[in-house]
């Protein structure tokens, strides 16, 4: 029999000749590994190597006959196995795969038995060749076969069970009419994991040999050791250390061990320390010295043989720019063989508010003569980055990447940096597919945004940091995201919830080598304190006469019947919206229609009919007044008492709008508050001196308009420390990322966040989706979903088109509590609401996450009171109490607020 085009074959098979050892001698998959958890101590790998004990067994579908599927393999099999590099010099993986007796052995009706295999299909032919590697289940006279992408390709019930029970290794079968050999055998534990796909054809190429380790290594004795004659003759000064690794608070890179030194020291250079600059070490946080080592062993490839990749998912504001600045100018001047350096060009691609946000933290860190950064805009091409000698960094966005990808693919970059970087998630956009051209092996994803909430997403990510490291898509979809989704249905069995916990377990172990995400509380006490307040302000006269109409119009019941194809109910959804924000943007949104009057379509002549005939028979809205709008009132007492007391502090005001971000500015220029303003429309270039501008101490401006969409991601705001959002989005990211723009590293003056929200009106709604349990899921916790990606029942449209006018807070109405809100009160009992941020990794994988919108039951126990009680204490919301009908509060290091 020939032996060709099974990848076993051609590889060798980690399961074969497998030897007994008893079972309990090695220890189960760590249940409570986490998904982000620190990744320096993250490197336990021996449960790739140790067969478990399980006594999970998979159920067959009963059938008197064999079924076969997908026949058809041979020929692009080998291509589909998962990109797993064997490495013949790994000694540790090419160990044979050892087997535990499956505990259902005491029940041989029950036993399961797992099996690596090759297949062909049955023939009399006498030269056969083997068509592919297969997974054979069998249990009691039931078998399955799996190809290693996960896929039935057989089935079959109704054998002789002496047939199975005594199946060895070497022995050939004909089942379903396939013809198999037995390769070897797979423990419960390697199928359960999934890892026997994922090893299947070959092994991933894991180290194991990095224990999990301090971040300040000791320094090598002998610093510059000379292992050969040839290394004698070596310049020994150009090998020492750049900086003096023995030096207290030094940051020493973790020494390569002996097989990162068989594979990358292949003239035996000495090894030398790389030492993280001083100058650095003296600014750095302890979790981003952390976080410098675990991106050093990641793009060295010391976590995982072949592997470079890494993602840098730290909440936002942690300083992932500076943990990559002060990677690239380490590897830049430093290496750990012969201190070669290992780094020449760096590419970092960012969103484009961020381009110059990146230089500037180039300069702040580094100063401008260590590192030369070059930016691409309208006035400095590519073509100068490549013609210089002098730039080592270059620094583009998105889109200019997109548009300057042929010659930024002539350049040759050792390291890629992706930031913002959960726009990767979708591996079929232009971006990701261009950035997958470049041949650039170390990669890192910088995000703020949780990526572990769709599977789908979480796939592409990590292969983009890491090709291949879990096979196709296709053998992901099988292997992991099915079992696991399944497993999370209620109507799933024990066994498939095993099944589907022990491959979101593995998924878990497996990614979690390379992902490291720290959460903001790490860094609060490098804050100041922050008074966050929800903030339930009065509609005003016009407001409420406008939004009864508005719910009378036979748009709205229209949608109410169900009617829901046409998206009516987002035209009626908007338009309640910007009636919150103030009835003249719905007056212009009526006289651009009517002006327009052809496409004046039919549901919009509904919604708007009868309307204009509230507003008074001369309304202008350019002379727009404050009374109008409840919100707009108390955003202008609140401006000025902020002003009164805090004449030199700022505020940053955000709106998801430009035509209310118009409004604000002219309620800034009537009241005579200088302003800077970023949205849309500010060019790119301009966008990091107007932030500079507002930043800087010098600076008159007191106000800041903030459009969310445009500059919520990465910008530093620290310049202001008072941020107003002056409307909700349906997205929490949106407004949690806006909110971490004062709130950060650097900020000097306590900072409080006021989210003003119409009492009774659709934005209270809106803010309970955000944190209810029927609230937005966690998929929807990405800044790329808006309001048309969310499906609305007719009921969930019911509640959304109520009023509720003798309320004073309807989200405090809903949180079940006893006060009456005439005293500040806080409730302390236990959660009432059950609710989690869903994340599809299920829910021990999911770790306390300050990112995570707040929940009904945390909202409880934030202190609360109506805008009649009596005792504020706060001089702020004192002011505007006349307008507000209910205030939420939460102090977070309290200590020295207010
Ligand atoms: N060790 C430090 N000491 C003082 N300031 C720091 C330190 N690290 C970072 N910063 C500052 O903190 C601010 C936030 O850092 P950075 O922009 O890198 O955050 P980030 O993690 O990228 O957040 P985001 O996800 O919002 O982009 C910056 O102004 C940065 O200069
Ligand atoms: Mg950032």
């Amino acid at each position: 029999m020939r032996r060709s085009a099974a990848p076993s074959q051609l590889q060798g098979n980690s399961f074969k000749k497998p030897k007994f050892i008893p079972p309990g001698k090695n220890p189960e998959l760590n249940p409570d590994i986490k998904l982000f958890q620190n990744a320096a101590s993250d490197t336990n790998l021996q449960s790739q190597n140790d067969p478990g004990v399980c006594s999970s067994s998979l159920s067959f579908t009963e059938g008197s006959t064999s079924e076969i599927h997908g026949n058809d393999h041979s020929g692009k099999y080998c291509s589909e196995v998962p990109a797993v590099s064997l490495d013949p010099h790994h000694t540790v993986l090419s160990v044979p795969k050892e087997v535990t007796e499956s505990k259902g052995q005491e029940e041989p009706g029950n036993l399961v038995k797992y099996f690596s295999v090759v297949w062909c299909k049955a023939s009399k032919k006498k030269h056969k060749k083997w068509e592919g590697d297969a997974i054979l289940i069998v249990k009691g006279r039931s078998f399955s076969l799996k190809d290693l992408e996960g896929k039935d390709i057989g089935r079959g019930i109704g054998y002789k069970s002496r047939e199975f029970e005594n199946i060895e290794e070497g022995q050939t079968l004909t089942i379903g009419g396939k013809e198999i050999e037995i390769m070897g055998i797979i423990t419960s534990d390697d199928f359960n994991s999934g890892r026997c796909f994922q090893l299947g054809g070959g092994s991933p190429a894991i180290s194991n040999s990095q224990p999990a380790r301090k971040y300040l290594s000791k320094p090598f004795k002998g610093v510059c050791e000379p292992s050969s004659k040839e290394n004698r003759q070596y310049d020994f000064q150009s090998c020492k250390p750049r900086h003096d690794p023995n030096t207290p608070n030094s940051l020493v890179m973790p020494r390569p061990d002996k097989n990162h030194q068989w594979m990358f020291n292949k003239n035996c250079n000495p090894l030398v320390d790389v030492v993280v600059d001083p100058h650095l070490v003296y600014c750095l946080r302890p979790h981003q010295k952390e976080g410098i080592i675990f991106l050093y062993e990641c793009v060295m490839g010391m976590r995982m043989n072949g592997r470079y990749g890494a993602i840098l998912a730290d909440e936002m504001g942690l300083g992932k720019t500076l943990q990559c600045i002060s990677l690239i100018w380490t590897l830049q001047c430093q290496g750990p063989y012969g201190g070669k350096p290992v780094i020449k060009k760096t590419l970092i691609v960012t969103p484009g508010s961020l381009v110059n946000n990146w230089k500037k933290e180039f300069q702040k860190w580094l100063g401008s003569e260590r590192i030369k950064v070059f930016t691409i805009d309208q006035s400095h091409k590519v073509e100068e980055f490549i013609k210089s000698p002098f730039y080592s960094v270059l620094i583009i966005s998105y889109e200019m990447l997109l548009r300057s990808l042929d010659q930024i693919k002539n350049i040759k970059f050792d390291l890629l940096i992706c930031d913002e970087g959960h726009r990767l998630k979708n591996s079929a956009i232009k971006t990701t597919t261009a950035l997958l051209s470049l041949s650039c092996e170390k990669r890192v994803i910088l995000t703020g945004t949780p990526i572990q909430n769709d599977l789908q997403e979480f796939f592409a990510l990590i292969n983009f940091v890491n090709p291949g490291i879990l096979g196709s898509s296709l053998s992901y979809r099988k292997i992991y995201e099915e079992p696991i989704i399944t497993s999370r249905e209620p109507s799933s069995s024990e066994e498939e919830k095993e099944l589907g916990e022990r491959r979101a377990a593995e998924l878990t172990c497996l990614t979690g080598l390379f992902i490291l995400r720290r959460t903001q509380e790490i860094i609060n006490k490098y804050l100041p304190p922050k008074i966050e307040n929800v903030v339930f302000c009065r509609p005003a006269a016009l407001q409420i006469e406008l939004y009864r109409k508005l719910l009378n119009s036979q748009a709205v019941r229209f949608c109410l019947q169900g009617f829901l194809e046409n998206s009516t109910h987002l035209l009626c959804i908007g338009a309640l919206k910007k009636l919150c924000n103030h009835p003249c943007l719905l007056f212009n949104s009526m006289k651009d229609k009517e002006s327009s009057s052809t496409s004046y379509e039919n549901e919009e002549r509904s919604l708007y009919k009868g309307l204009l005939s509230v507003f008074p028979a001369d309304y202008n809205p350019l002379l727009f007044t404050e009374n109008e709008s409840g919100k707009l009132q108390v955003l202008s007492k609140l401006l000025a008492v902020i002003r009164e007391l805090r004449p030199t502090e700022k505020v940053v005001l955000v709106s998801n709008y430009t035509k209310t971000l118009n409004i604000l500015q002219e309620v800034c220029m009537r009241h005579g508050y200088s302003f800077a303003r970023l949205d849309g429309q500010t060019p790119i270039s301009q966008r990091q001196q107007i932030v500079d501008g507002f930043n800087s101490k010098y600076c008159s401006d007191f106000i800041f308009l903030l459009s969310s969409k445009a500059g919520g991601v990465g910008l530093n705001l620290i310049g202001g420390s008072h941020l107003i959002l002056y409307d909700i989005d349906w997205n929490p990211a949106t407004d949690i990322q806006a909110m971490s723009r004062v709130w950060r590293d650097g900020q000097k003056h306590p900072v409080h966040i006021y989210r003003l929200l119409t009492t009774g009106t659709i934005e209270e709604k809106i803010y309970q989706r955000q944190i209810s349990k029927q609230g937005l899921s966690g998929a929807v916790v990405d800044l790329t979903k808006t309001s048309e990606h969310i499906q609305f029942s007719v009921e969930e449209l019911k509640n959304l088109f109520t009023l509720h006018e003798s309320s004073h807070c309807v989200t405090h109405d809903l949180l079940d509590c006893e006060c009456t809100g005439e005293k500040d009160h806080t409730d302390d009992s236990l959660e009432t609401f059950a609710v989690s941020r869903h994340c599809q990794l299920g829910p021990r994988h999911q770790k306390s996450d300050s990112l995570k919108p707040l929940s009904m039951s945390q909202l409880k126990q934030w202190k609360h009171f109506s805008g009649d009680y009596a005792k504020l204490t706060d001089p702020f919301l004192e002011q505007i109490r006349e307008n507000v009908s209910f205030f939420f509060q939460n102090i977070t290091n309290q200590a020295t607020a207010i």
